[in-house]
């Protein structure tokens, strides 16, 4: 802590800024009622400045950096927050936006050499740093004054810790929050990549990948005004419930407005009501609720169906097709009035390329009536006898330029794929219930035939990736003029993996190497010391190049693994939970089973036991904190203060399960527990 005096100043300081807000804040006046559209349009604009100053008011900045730019006199003391506020009369920053270039110094600076650079708009700017201060507060007042580093100090990194430390001993509820005020170095970096690359984001479980891609976001928005809005971005995470968990972020940062979905909905979306899902959960059932063989899982559909091998098939299929769209024949709406295929082949040629083929299709026809038309002339075509039959011509021959929908063209170039539903009626009409893997093939074919009506993403954030297909990624980029990515995901947790990826190369091929940018995490921010070597070792029995996480120094209680010694399964647990009840100190507390099944009969014998908890399902749309009990696989991107493992048995964790395992300890915050019958699993016995 600084000493009096410093904490006095600040204290002053405060006031002056918190005086500057409430002065502007005040002057907003109340909303505009009236029917003029250009004063709505102001007053709009006038209500996001009131809310980001009513954020300010009560916590203005966190962060103060004094920094002398060569060829100025003095040191200026930057004060950092999440958005920034300008004195009204002299206009100068009395706070800077922490996507401000200059706060990257900030996050980047961690003592050693004082002498810095940080890349601005005109150019670097190189200068000294002589002073970086964390400042605590909250609802207004000064709580906390932390120095991490003073000029002539030798190392800065063990004091910044204290504040981070500080931030991650706190206990979480059930929405993921905002890390402005303590985003690391090698996060930093991540979140001011520039703009147009496919970033692909390997971090160990904990290591912030999620808050990094939403904070990248923020910034992407703040620093590219002109270039990039928020409803032309879109973040896709694997299920409505994790969707909820991470809603809270960017309303916290400021940033509205993102599309926030899952591939399967906005794929479904895009294909217009004409293709309905099989059930995931029969999805997760066929893959979680028995044993399944690694050969399984290589051989399985998804793995085919979405390999860059099966996407070229496609392509092959849809350029074949877009070559054979105009037919041998001429056209001849008249006696004596013929167009050569050849001519109507250059035609084709002629339209924009990229369009999609339909559209190429009906432009074509909609050229060869105009053709039709003015060669039979004014005469000739207002006979109606001659128009109807150069009309009927026209259709016929429009007949012969094939128009499928995507699932009829994958049924018919892949029979051996997929069929269209059996019965009568037209199989436009019919819905069509694909498989998860199907999905992204017709997903495809669609965008390739028919294009999408929305407009063309500026940035996707594909959270969870480990479980895309190259085929599922090259769908996304589709929808992009330019890759604009942020990819990101754990092959250690890749627990999916019977249709994901096993290598981060199999998504980043997609692209040009100059397009891709590629960071590994390795520190774990969520978990205390003992749960991430604990987690560890669960990992440390599989091969390939695994990599540990690497602890930020949180100490908390050892891990413990309790045999039942008789009692039931259902006792055991409900007298863990009574005790870390009996603690206090837990918002979030969950009970981790092997099996959806599992955690029925879990639920239910708690119920029996007197002990209300909530059970997640994998159709759920939201998850609301307290105590929850939850089937493993389910539990991925989630984090709880607390978690009990309750059948951590030999006969549930086989070797082939060490990744689910993984991702079940790694949920935990500050407490891990375990309970087996007989045999403890092996993946933690080393
Ligand atoms: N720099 C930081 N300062 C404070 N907290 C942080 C920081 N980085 C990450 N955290 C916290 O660590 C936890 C894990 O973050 P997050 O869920 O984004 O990680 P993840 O890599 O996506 O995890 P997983 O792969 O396990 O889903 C969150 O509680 C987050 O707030």
């Amino acid at each position: 802590m600084a000493s009096d005096i410093v904490v006095q100043e600040e204290r002053q300081r405060l006031n002056e800024v918190l005086a500057q807000i409430r002065s502007q804040l005040a002057a907003i006046g109340p909303r505009y009622t009236g029917n003029d559209v250009a004063e709505q349009v102001i007053d709009d604009l006038r209500q996001e400045r009131k809310k980001r100053l009513e954020v300010s008011e009560r916590e203005p900045y966190f962060g103060r950096l004094d920094f002398q730019e060569d060829g100025h006199p003095a040191p200026a003391a930057l004060y950092i927050g999440k958005s920034g506020v300008n004195d009204e009369s002299t206009q100068k920053p009395l706070v800077i936006d922490w996507r401000a270039p200059v706060s990257s110094l900030f996050y980047s600076f961690s003592g050693g050499n004082p002498a810095v650079e940080y890349i601005s708009p005109e150019g670097p700017i190189q200068g000294i740093v002589s002073l970086k201060r964390n400042l605590l507060v909250r609802q207004g007042s000064l709580q906390r004054v932390v120095d991490s580093y003073t000029e002539g100090q030798e190392s800065g990194e063990a004091v910044a810790d204290e504040f981070l430390l500080h931030r991650l001993g706190e206990s979480k509820d059930n929405k993921l929050r905002d890390i402005v005020s303590t985003i690391q170095q090698e996060q930093d970096a991540i979140i001011r990549t520039e703009k147009n690359k496919a970033l692909f984001i390997q971090g160990v479980a904990g290591s912030g990948k999620t808050t990094v891609a939403l904070h990248r976001l923020a910034y992407l928005l703040y620093q590219y005004q002109d270039k990039v809005r928020a409803d032309r971005m879109m973040i896709l995470a694997p299920n409505r419930m994790f969707l909820d968990y991470i809603s809270g972020v960017l309303p916290e940062l400021g940033v509205g407005d993102i599309r926030q979905t899952t591939f399967a909905e906005w794929a479904l979306e895009l294909l217009g009501g004409s293709v309905a899902l099989r059930s995931s959960s029969d999805t997760l059932a066929r893959w979680f609720e028995r044993k399944v063989t690694e050969e399984e899982k290589e051989e399985s559909a998804g793995r085919r169906k979405g390999s860059r091998r099966f996407l070229a098939r496609l392509e092959e299929a849809l350029d074949l097709a877009e070559r054979h769209l105009v037919p041998e024949e001429p056209f001849s709406p008249e006696p004596g009035l013929v167009l050569r295929a050849e001519q109507i082949r250059a035609w084709l040629s002629e339209e924009p390329a990229g369009e999609p083929i339909m559209k190429r299709r009906e432009r074509l026809l909609n050229r060869l009536k105009r053709w039709m038309e003015i060669q039979l002339g004014k005469a000739r075509w207002s006979d109606k006898t001659i128009r109807s039959r150069a009309t009927a011509k026209w259709k016929a021959y429009a007949e012969k330029l094939p128009s499928l929908s995507a699932a009829e063209f994958y049924a018919k170039h892949f029979p051996e794929e997929f069929a269209l539903p059996k019965g009568k009626g037209s199989s436009k009409r019919k819905r069509t219930i694909a498989a998860p893997e199907d999905l992204p093939v017709l997903a495809y074919i669609h965008l390739r035939l028919y294009g999408a009506d929305e407009a063309m993403y500026d940035h996707i954030v594909i959270d969870e990736a480990q479980d895309y297909s190259p085929l599922q990624l090259a769908v996304l980029k589709l929808r992009q003029r330019a890759p604009s990515m942020t990819v990101l995901g754990d092959l250690q947790q890749g627990i999916h993996d019977y249709a994901g990826i096993r290598r981060w190369q199999e998504l980043m091929e997609l692209f040009a190497q100059s397009q891709t940018a590629y960071y590994e995490l390795d520190r774990s921010y969520r978990s205390t010391t003992e749960i991430i070597e604990f987690a560890n070792k669960v990992l440390a029995g599989m091969d390939g190049g695994v990599k540990p996480a690497q602890p930020v120094f949180r100490s908390g209680d050892p891990v413990e693994t309790v045999a039942l010694a008789g009692r039931s399964r259902g006792d055991a647990a409900a007298e863990t939970l009574r005790q870390w009840r009996g603690e206090g100190g837990f918002a979030t507390i969950a009970v981790l089973c092997r099996t959806a099944e599992a955690s029925e009969r879990m639920h239910a014998e708690l119920r029996e036991q007197g002990i209300e908890a909530d059970l997640l399902t994998a159709d759920l749309q939201a998850y609301g904190g307290g105590l929850t009990v939850v089937p493993v696989y389910l539990s991925k991107g989630l984090e709880f203060d607390a978690v009990l493992i309750p059948d951590a048995d030999e006969s549930a964790y086989g070797p082939a399960d060490a990744k689910l395992l993984y991702v079940g300890c790694t949920r935990a915050l500050h407490r891990l527990k375990l309970l087996y019958e007989d045999r403890l699993t092996s993946l933690v016995v080393v």
